[in-house]
């Protein structure tokens, strides 16, 4: 794809997660990575309802601004997450409902936020590891993301939100989807109690899908 194209489909993912509720007023942030290996992300402050593509942020792997309006502030978490997964083509950074819920949920597990409730979440994520609460934008956050980025395509910042990647935009948002869809569903039967699949179950998933 051009870049061009790329920009377009950014303010298209974009405009359809803030029209689903996954992104109010200027939460969340986006970014996916050129052919040249700079990145493109969405400017600090903006709505996923009216990004416009030729206002978009381009940087460098170092953060260097190169060209649009000053990028989003969690920009060096999603370098950290580039830097760690080289297959990874696309990252989105959500305050959807369900899973910043779940984020700020007592007692969840820091190793994984999420039990194995369905195959696709399996296929998808898999594990939801939690980075304590750290201020929005502060570097310390793409500290603790580097260290589980290589490990893990998906991460929650407590009492915050999601930072979900894939091997390129349309996977990133098809994760962050299946993961948001996965948070809702934890909720609906957290007071029944659930079954959730076995390591058998998981461990067939793993080997017979590459989604990750
Ligand atoms: O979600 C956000 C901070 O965590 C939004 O920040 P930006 O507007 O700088 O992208
Ligand atoms: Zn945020």
């Amino acid at each position: 794809m051009s870049e061009q194209q790329l920009r377009e489909e950014m303010v298209r993912y974009a405009r359809s997660m803030f029209e689903r509720g996954y992104s109010s007023g200027g939460a969340g942030n986006i970014s996916l990575k050129l052919p040249d290996g700079t990145i493109l992300a969405t400017p600090t402050n903006s709505s996923f309802g009216d990004l416009v593509a030729d206002e978009l942020s381009k940087v460098t792997m170092d953060g260097e601004q190169i060209s649009g309006q000053k990028a989003s502030k969690e920009v060096l978490m999603h370098l950290a997450m580039y830097r760690q997964r080289p297959q990874c083509g696309g990252i989105v950074h959500l305050h959807s409902p369900w899973l910043t819920a779940l984020s700020c949920l007592p007692g969840i597990d820091p190793e994984n936020a999420l039990p194995p409730i369905t195959p696709y979440y399996v296929m998808r994520v898999g594990k939801l590891p939690v980075v304590p609460y750290i201020r929005p934008g502060s570097p310390l956050i793409a500290e603790h993301v580097e260290k589980l980025a290589a490990e893990h395509n998906a991460i929650l910042l407590a009492n915050h939100g999601p930072i979900i990647s894939g091997k390129t935009l349309r996977e990133a948002v098809f994760n962050a989807e299946e993961l948001e869809e996965t948070a809702k569903l934890y909720f609906m039967l957290k007071p029944f109690g659930m079954n959730t699949l076995t390591q058998e179950n998981v461990d067939e998933l793993n080997a017979t899908f590459n989604m990750k």
